[in-house]
């Protein structure tokens, strides 16, 4: 069967891309750094302050935006988990498999923890809803999350390589069902189940 040429947009040399890059650098490093180094932290804050006027006096109007967000590569590039020009991404790198599959890994350090050196459990969920919405569409159907259970079986670690796979099991008129997995070292550690009903949300034009 046909498949969808990009799961991901690859993040591009330089641009929006290298920013954002820089700007989850940012985020991490603050975490890192907390209060009490010799960080001038009020020089730190007015300089990023600054940065963001700039983007705001440039960045066009929202509806706009919208639009040109949802042309061509479409939620590729600004999703929250694979999203090259959005610095809330990790960001996850999807591959599809011949065999319906798809998956990636990926390393998650302190912005996303929960339990104390562990992955949050929201964490988890996102990355998995997403990754079965790419499922779907690497399987050739997408829909809304109508329904996601979520089974935390032992606590996913940062700072180790996470696998994240997800794969479409059935299609029954509208209802999808896509199952999928967090594993590290070779063991799950969050399984998934999705029902996902296909429907068309117009793009903003
Ligand atoms: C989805 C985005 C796709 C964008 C594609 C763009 C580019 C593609 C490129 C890459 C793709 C990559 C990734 C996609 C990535 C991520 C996906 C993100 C997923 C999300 O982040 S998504 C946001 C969270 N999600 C919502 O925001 C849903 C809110 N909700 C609704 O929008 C409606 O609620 C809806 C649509 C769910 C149903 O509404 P509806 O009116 O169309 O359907 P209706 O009521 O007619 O039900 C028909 C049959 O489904 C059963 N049914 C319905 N709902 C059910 C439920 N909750 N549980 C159990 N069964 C349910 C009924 O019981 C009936 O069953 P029966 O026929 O047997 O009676």
């Amino acid at each position: 069967m046909a498949r969808p040429a990009q799961l991901v947009s690859e993040p591009r040399d330089g641009g929006v891309d290298a920013a954002v890059a820089a700007a989850r650098r940012i985020v991490d490093a603050l975490l890192q750094a907390g209060e009490g180094t010799d960080a001038d932290m009020t020089g730190v804050a007015k300089q990023l302050h600054a940065v963001a006027d700039s983007l705001e006096d440039q960045a066009p109007a929202r509806e706009e935006r919208l639009v040109e967000m949802w042309r061509g590569d479409g939620i590729t590039r600004h999703d929250p988990v694979t999203g090259p020009e959005n610095a809330l991404a990790p960001p996850l790198r999807l591959t599809g498999d011949e065999d319906g599959s798809v998956a990636g890994t990926l390393t998650l350090g302190l912005p996303y923890q929960g339990p104390p050196g562990c992955v949050h459990g929201g964490v988890s969920a996102l990355l998995l809803d997403h990754t079965l919405g790419v499922a779907n569409h690497w399987a050739g159907l997408v829909g809304m999350t109508a329904e996601l259970t979520v089974r935390y079986h032992r606590p996913a670690p940062l700072f180790e390589p996470l696998t994240v796979s997800g794969r479409q099991v059935s299609v029954d008129g509208r209802k999808i069902r896509t199952i999928g997995a967090l594993s590290a070292g070779g063991r799950d550690c969050v399984t998934t189940e999705g029902l996902f009903i296909a429907k068309q949300v117009p793009r903003p034009r």
